[in-house]
């Protein structure tokens, strides 16, 4: 496998605040590679410097080799952030034909590739109707079904199964390793246990720190213990 993302020294201030220390990590290409961390351990700022959002004090991000940030990357980029960044008087259909154009989808090719997005969503019902009349559940659908139309090689998604219920979590999470299956990469953050341990590999993030690096099985074997929360834990994931 080689590696598609690599992240070198990444630190990051807030004021005062060391929001990201010194921050080693590459992604192989292929993989689901989950964050874990609980709320404040600096996943969405570290994701946010990945994109290019935010730009670290110090170290450097490389994506498929090139430096980040690359305007040239941003189309073989998903990504979708905590909030949603989609257009409340447009219906469903609207918001995705325009990140379709963002995209450079052709427009032939747009309806096909609309109504699968919003099928895998479970949204086909729903893709008429204006955004502003979603619940939140159906708002982060559709910002997920936004962040992976265009298939991106590699796909940055922030807590992307929020205010999903579980049967409907159950069958992203099986999208996302269909996804992976074709060659997208896939970087999840998520405080959510189980959704972890179904990641080909996770960092265990606290405190703006890297505190344990590998796959769910040798994490937990690692510490001797049956589950990833427990692995957090004993790795000294807890509050103090
Ligand atoms: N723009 C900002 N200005 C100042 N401090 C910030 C800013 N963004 C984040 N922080 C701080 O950085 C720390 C990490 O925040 P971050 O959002 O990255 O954590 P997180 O792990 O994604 O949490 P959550 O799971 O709640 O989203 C927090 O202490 C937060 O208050």
């Amino acid at each position: 496998m080689t590696k598609i993302l690599e992240m070198n020294e990444i630190s990051l201030s807030f004021g005062k605040e060391s929001v990201l220390k010194n921050i080693n990590l590459s992604v192989e290409r292929g993989e689901i590679f989950g964050l874990l961390g609980p709320s404040g351990a600096g996943k969405t700022t570290l994701v946010k410097v990945i994109v290019g959002i935010i730009e670290a004090d110090k170290g450097t991000v490389f994506v498929q080799g090139n430096k980040m940030p690359s305007l040239k990357l941003m189309r073989s980029i998903g990504y979708m952030s905590q909030s949603d960044a989609l257009y409340h008087e447009l219906s469903a259909k609207e918001n995705l034909d325009f990140f379709a154009t963002l995209y450079g989808l052709k427009k032939k090719k747009r309806e096909k590739i609309i109504n699968k997005a919003a099928e895998i969503v479970n949204l086909s019902e729903a893709l008429n109707k204006e955004v502003r009349h979603y619940s939140g559940g159906m708002k982060r659908r559709l910002s997920l079904a936004a962040s992976f139309m265009h298939t991106p090689r590699l796909l940055i998604l922030d807590e992307p199964t929020v205010g999903i219920d579980p049967v409907l979590r159950q069958s992203i999470w099986e999208e996302f390793r269909r996804l992976k299956e074709s060659g997208v990469t896939i970087i999840v953050t998520t405080h959510v246990m189980d959704e972890a341990d179904k990641c080909d590999r996770l960092a265990m993030l606290r405190d703006g720190s890297v505190i344990a690096c590998d796959t769910p099985e040798k994490l937990k074997a690692e510490q001797t213990v049956e589950s990833i929360e427990e692995a957090f834990l004993a790795y000294g994931g807890g509050i103090e």
